[in-house]
């Protein structure tokens, strides 16, 4: 079976039109979405308050010292926190909420019009299934590249609503820059030089995830996305409803059920931060679980690394761990390759893979 770099995945049925059918009919989960023993096999705690950190303090002088020891706190213990005082305009966000949400209501042939096509994992569809026994998610995905805007594919953008394109231009822009101011109050938390970092970055390259988890009555046998760690430096989740899902797995070894701000951002730390950081900040395991009657849809922004540059340890923080690298300084297209080519509902940390 061919893993090309970002796709090759075998395709599934549509979850929203299989839930749509399915929930009125009095049976039993389809097996292939069966995942009960899985779903219960550790606790799941209630009500987890990440850590809140205030952009609007970073930014301001006589604050920021304080609010960068509250974002490296974040950062080492949790790899979560909900971003506050972010700057995005409000008509920016609720857009964009609006013109996703609209999209899931169109009937399933118009937004086939955007389907991933064969070798890409870009477009409507889902990603990382391998074999026609692995267990799947209950949930339907768009991924799409938005930056750099030349590596937009515009074939895979829904062309309705027809304010979408334009919504999502606007929020990816404006994630974009917060991702950029937060990169560099990381890089100094870190003790890095800020543009060290920063030129790992580019023109920030920046992919959008949009998952769709329709409700099911059988909530506690399924599960609407696998345990996994992000593959990217940092993730901006917009909650596109206020439905509640994600789960962190915490030291504890306990899922943590995240109660989202409202009008936060959930950020977190993926495994290239991690690497860069030698094992400073965190990428922390989570998975989405499903509401009984609600649908939810998130959309994660992911930023990435240059594709021609490599990943592993900055050399100022191997000098500051007395010298010791903890992961090995590898290719970034290739690391992202094994992101793609490997199964997520396994709990095997892509991560490990690197680790010295
Ligand atoms: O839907 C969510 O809350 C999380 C999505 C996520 O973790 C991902 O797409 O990687
Ligand atoms: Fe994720």
């Amino acid at each position: 079976m061919a893993h090309p770099k970002t796709g090759g995945y075998l395709p599934v049925p549509n979850v929203q039109a299989l839930a749509q059918t399915w929930s009125g009919s009095g049976e039993l989960v389809p097996d292939r979405y069966v995942r009960t023993e899985e779903a219960a096999a550790a606790e799941v705690v209630a009500g987890c308050e990440l850590p809140v950190v205030d952009l609007g303090r970073l930014l301001d002088p006589r604050l920021s010292k304080e609010e960068l020891a509250n974002l490296g706190h974040a950062c080492q213990h949790w790899g979560y926190f909900q971003l506050i005082n972010h700057g995005v305009p409000k008509e920016v966000i609720q857009d964009v909420r609006r013109d996703i949400a609209e999209f899931f209501r169109l009937p399933l042939e118009a937004k086939k019009a955007c389907a991933q096509l064969p070798d890409d994992i870009q477009g409507y569809g889902q990603g990382f299934v391998f074999s026609e026994t692995q267990k799947l998610d209950w949930a339907d995905m768009i991924y799409l590249k938005l930056r750099p805007v030349e590596s937009r594919s515009m074939r895979f953008w829904p062309a309705q609503p027809p304010s979408l394109r334009g919504s999502v231009d606007r929020f990816s822009a404006a994630a974009a820059e917060v991702t950029a101011s937060l990169l560099r109050f990381m890089a100094a938390e870190m003790g890095v030089e800020p543009e060290r970092l920063m030129e790992k970055f580019g023109a920030q390259p920046q992919t959008m995830k949009v998952t769709y988890y329709p409700p099911c009555r059988l909530a506690g046998d399924v599960l609407g996305l696998s345990p996994h760690t992000d593959a990217c430096a940092l993730t901006l989740l917009l909650h596109v409803n206020d439905v509640p899902g994600l789960q962190i797995r915490r030291d504890d070894g306990k899922w943590h059920a995240v109660e989202p701000l409202e009008g936060a951002f959930v950020v977190n730390v993926g495994d290239t931060l991690e690497m860069l950081s030698n094992d400073k900040y965190k990428s922390v395991e989570h998975r989405v679980a499903v509401h009984p009657d609600e649908e939810r849809i998130s959309a994660a922004m992911f930023h990435q690394l240059l594709p021609n540059t490599t990943v592993g340890p900055l050399p100022e923080l191997v000098k500051g761990s007395g010298g010791r690298a903890r992961y090995r300084t590898v290719d970034y297209a290739d690391f992202m390759k094994h992101f793609f080519s490997s199964r997520h509902d396994k709990g095997v940390r892509h991560l490990d893979h690197y680790r010295i």
